[in-house]
């Protein structure tokens, strides 16, 4: 592994340093609130949320890592922009729950370094190869720092939408309440079907190809 790439593993564990005080977030959803988190790597990281999440009911949560070219650039190569949708909308329509958007981009590794795995998938290589072979493990993320937007936000227990068993792992971990796993199964195409047997396959992800 190069210098460069350590240090980039290091950069992810992280924790909040500032935060700023809730303002409305107006969507075609509904309106949220949002609130603006910063870590000792000065990266800044975001909660939307809506109702009364600090009640004993688990809250219906969602833990979002950036995904530039997903989120907002409509990929079909990934499901990260519909699955942003998808949380957005059903909090929308339990009229509580909280999204974190983590600052995450490319499991940890960044833009630049995902764009680079994507030439390799693009000759070839699927998502874990890829970065294996830049030198990065294939999940870079730490998430002690969405524990700690969680208990800033008095979230007491969850209902985590994901299809990631690390994340529900990692809040267990870090004494987050995960009630209940709800899976978020959205947006599967002819371009990211693969990728999301891969995250089947080799990264252990909780998929029925149900929703398409
Ligand atoms: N390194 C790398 N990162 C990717 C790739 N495709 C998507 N990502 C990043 O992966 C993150 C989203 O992770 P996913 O594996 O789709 O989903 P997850 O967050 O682990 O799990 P869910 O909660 O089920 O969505 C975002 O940060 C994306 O930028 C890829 O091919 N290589
Ligand atoms: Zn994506």
């Amino acid at each position: 592994m190069t210098e460069d790439n350590k240090s980039i593993k290091e950069q992810t564990g992280y924790h909040i340093t500032d935060v700023t005080e809730s303002a409305k977030l107006p969507t075609p959803f509904g309106i949220f609130n949002i609130i603006a988190f910063k870590d000792e790597q000065n990266k800044e990281h975001a909660a939307v949320y809506m109702g009364d999440i600090t009640t004993d009911a688990p809250v219906l949560a969602r833990i979002h890592s950036e995904c530039l070219t997903g989120d907002t650039m409509f990929s079909l190569k990934c499901d990260c922009g519909f699955q942003l949708e998808a949380a957005m909308k059903q909090i929308a329509k339990e009229k509580r729950g909280v999204l974190l958007y983590v600052r995450q981009e490319g499991r940890g590794i960044g833009l630049f370094n995902k764009i680079k795995a994507y030439h390799l998938q693009d000759n070839g290589m699927d998502t874990v190869d890829a970065n294996l072979h830049l030198g990065f493990p294939a999940d870079a993320r730490h998430y002690e720092i969405c524990a700690e937007m969680f208990n800033y936000l008095k979230v007491k227990s969850i209902k985590l939408m994901t299809n990631n068993p690390l994340k529900v792992a990692e809040m267990k971990k870090y004494n987050i309440n995960v009630v209940e796993r709800v899976a978020i199964e959205v947006g599967r195409n002819k371009y990211n079907e693969n990728y999301l047997d891969t995250k089947e396959e080799r990264m252990g992800h909780w998929l029925t190809h149900g929703n398409h």
